[in-house]
């Protein structure tokens, strides 16, 4: 069994506690009082590379990596530094993460908020939205095909912009079938947690021009930023290094002076 068949157990059985708790319908009436949804896909297509910086507290792969007892305080300082989307974690058992902390980051911020968690069914997607999320992470290696392009369309349908995740060209491909216009491309690979810095420049030149393109995972810090940038990036999103640095404005910040710079040689 791989970590990530491991993460989508945990994930299912949570999902069907959640279920019992609260119906469809009740998560589809809240949605009607949700914040109407912003567009994520121009918040991701503007000059330079925008920033995505992610509220995280674990990850499989380091275990603990940050306490964040006010995420929304933490998105706020994301915002203040220049970050274009925020990405909250909400799966629970191997990332730390809460739905609780979408609603919380949704009524402090202004910029799009990214629902992050292994989505399997439209009841996530529901939630999402009744939560204020703007975008939903939708993994390929999670998904049947079926499933996949099911789930594009729902979460379009309900105003939602998908973003789908990527990991091999195998992958794109599948993405790409599916009608996916913001594509993240993993560096990670779920499988193994091995992180490939390289997955992104091998993958990205394959992905058609009017697509946004997104690095994930690995960046360090302004130097990772600028080779996704020659690589034709549009957009990274980071984690671990901005929740376990001293001072998460001025990392973001830096990351998007970087992103911004007049002399970005960008591959797009
Ligand atoms: O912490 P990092 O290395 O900066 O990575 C952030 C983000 O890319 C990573 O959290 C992530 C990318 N895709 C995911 C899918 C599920 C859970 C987490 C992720």
């Amino acid at each position: 069994m791989t970590v990530l068949d491991e993460i989508l157990d945990g994930v299912r059985a949570d999902l069907a506690e959640r279920q019992q708790a609260v119906s469809l319908d009740a998560l589809k009436e809240m949605a009607v009082h949700a914040p109407s949804p912003k567009d994520g896909y121009g918040a991701l297509r503007g000059q330079g590379v925008a920033v995505i910086a992610e509220v995280k507290r674990s990850s499989p792969s380091k275990g603990a990596l940050a306490a964040i007892a006010d995420p929304a305080a933490l998105a706020a300082d994301y915002e203040s530094g220049g970050a274009s989307v925020i990405s909250v974690l909400t799966e629970r058992r191997k990332f730390g993460g809460d739905i609780d902390d979408l609603a919380q980051v949704r009524n402090r911020v202004d910029v799009p908020v990214l629902r992050k968690d292994f989505i399997v069914t439209s009841y996530q997607l529901w939630e999402a939205r009744a939560y204020g999320a703007d975008l939903a992470l939708l993994i390929v290696a999670a998904l049947e095909q079926q499933a996949l392009i099911s789930l594009i369309e729902r979460a379009e349908s309900i105003g939602l912009t998908p973003l789908v995740e990527v990991h091999t060209e195998e992958e794109l491909t599948r993405a790409l079938d599916a009608g996916a216009r913001v594509i993240g491309v993993n560096a990670r690979d779920l499988a193994t947690l091995e992180v490939d810095r390289a997955a992104f420049a091998r993958i990205a030149p394959k992905i058609p021009s009017n697509i946004v393109k997104i690095a994930e995972s690995g960046v360090r810090g302004p130097h990772d930023l600028l080779a996704y940038a020659s690589a034709g990036a549009d957009a990274v999103l980071v984690g671990e290094s901005l929740v376990t640095g001293k001072d998460p404005r001025s990392a973001v910040a830096d990351l998007v002076a970087a992103g911004t710079h007049p002399a970005l040689r960008q591959g797009k």
